[in-house]
């Protein structure tokens, strides 16, 4: 995969069928967006850049919606950081045990 223009964010960086789109992997901090479209000339899948993608970069986008839940997807990382250290000072109890107490409350609203 190759990144192609200004990197505006209204570059087009991967476009086809479903399959290249597919090769793409996931990340929490996305240098691209899959755009879906279906018209005449059927349905397509397009990999869009949302900032300048360097050459050998490689281009991944969230597997989670952007926009509606990325603020969660922020404070799930703070969330994480915070049993991390907790967890490291724990007497015994592993971070996934202390999550499985019931420790991990959702995200304030
Ligand atoms: C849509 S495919 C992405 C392309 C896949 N990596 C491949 O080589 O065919 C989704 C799968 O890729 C892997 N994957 C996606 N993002 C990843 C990431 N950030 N780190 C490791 N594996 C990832 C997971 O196995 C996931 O089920």
């Amino acid at each position: 995969m190759s990144a192609r223009g200004p990197g505006t964010g209204a570059a087009v960086v991967l476009a086809g069928p479903p399959p290249p789109v597919a090769l793409a992997n996931h990340s929490c901090d996305p240098n691209a967006e899959v755009v879906f479209a279906c018209d005449a000339g059927g349905a397509r899948a397009t990999l869009r850049a949302l900032r300048p993608i360097a050459p050998g970069e490689e281009v991944v986008h969230s597997y989670i919606r952007r926009g509606g839940n990325s603020h969660m997807t922020t404070a799930r990382r703070i969330q994480l950081r915070g049993h991390r250290r907790r967890g490291r000072r724990s007497s015994g109890r592993s971070t996934a045990s202390t999550a499985a107490a019931g420790a991990v409350r959702p995200p304030p609203r």
